[in-house]
């Protein structure tokens, strides 16, 4: 078997903003096809981190690679081709509330410009089908969408560009259970049917039951620990100690396969129409 590859490679860094240390000696490493959680207590540097992944906060020290890309030290140019394989989804989902679905979904391949006008609209209804929303919701505003909605439109736009990576900020906050949990599901399949390597900020521990390969525990200003759920969950620092608590049993390796499983049985993502599968897509 090959050795696996990475995709995001953080190596030493320290994170210096207003004046205050934010991160330290800070290591992180993401192989080609997980889904990796990074969970921390509030003011960790969570999002932080997230901002370094993206370019958007330079670190005083250490280095961020994506697809092998030093971040921050590579051209402008070659900074622009590294960001368009990846998408985001944020917190509060980003939209443009004055453009419709269809507009907020169709803007980065208009402003990139890399497909004719033409085909705009079929790959902006096939992402629309595939995140499991209707023809219709195209034409709807932003302020006209559920919680869910929104997540689900953001998500679209995170993919129009068919990326092979994928950060997203707290997936599931501000969702009713229900709605998270058909979003989290819509994750898993778009996870494998696109083969993604996904990133994701969360404090739901269902989400991490539900989807990630690994958790990554931002603390003390560094990862102290990267592993799967059934061996961080049992860490003794009092952070995670307090995240899991209540949940322990469940994080045995069977049970979260059980649990898994358990997801598959019931029925698709909220009753959304059927999507077009992986060979459609790209
Ligand atoms: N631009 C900035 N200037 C100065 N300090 C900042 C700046 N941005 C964030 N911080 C500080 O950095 C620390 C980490 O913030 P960050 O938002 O990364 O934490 P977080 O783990 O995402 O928190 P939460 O879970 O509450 O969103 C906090 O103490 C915050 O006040």
């Amino acid at each position: 078997m090959s050795a696996p590859e990475p995709i995001i490679e953080v190596d030493g860094v320290t994170t210096v903003l207003g004046g205050h240390v934010i991160h330290r000696d800070l290591d992180l490493t993401v192989y080609r096809g997980e889904v990796v959680a990074l969970i921390g207590g509030s003011g960790s540097g969570k999002t932080t981190l997230l901002r370094l992944l993206l370019g958007l906060e330079v670190p005083q020290a250490g280095s961020v690679k994506i697809f092998g890309h030093p971040l921050g030290r590579c051209a402008a140019r070659d900074l622009e081709r590294v960001r368009y394989r990846w998408g985001v989804l944020f917190q509060n989902g980003a939209l443009f509330s004055a453009l419709n679905v269809f507009d907020n979904i169709a803007l980065p391949l208009r402003e990139l410009k890399s497909v004719p006008p033409d085909l705009v609209k079929p790959l902006v209804m096939l992402k629309l089908a595939q995140v499991g929303l209707k023809p219709d919701d195209a034409f709807k505003r932003p302020a006209e969408l559920s919680g869910g909605m929104v997540k689900r439109v953001s998500l679209a736009r995170a993919l129009i560009l068919d990326p092979q990576l994928l950060f997203l900020d707290e997936p599931t906050a501000g969702l009713d259970p229900d709605s998270a949990k058909q979003f989290v599901k819509l994750l898993r399949r778009l996870r494998e049917e696109l083969e993604l390597t996904v990133v994701m900020v969360t404090h739901d521990v269902d989400t991490l039951f539900a989807v990630v390969d690994r958790v990554a525990v931002l603390a003390d200003q560094h990862i102290i620990a990267c592993g799967p759920l059934a061996e961080v969950a049992r860490m003794p620092h009092s952070f995670v100690r307090n995240f899991f608590l209540g949940h322990l049993e469940r994080c045995a390796e069977e049970d979260v396969k059980r649990f898994r499983l358990s997801l598959d049985d019931t029925s698709d993502e909220g009753g959304v129409p059927a999507v077009l599968r992986g060979e459609a897509v790209s």
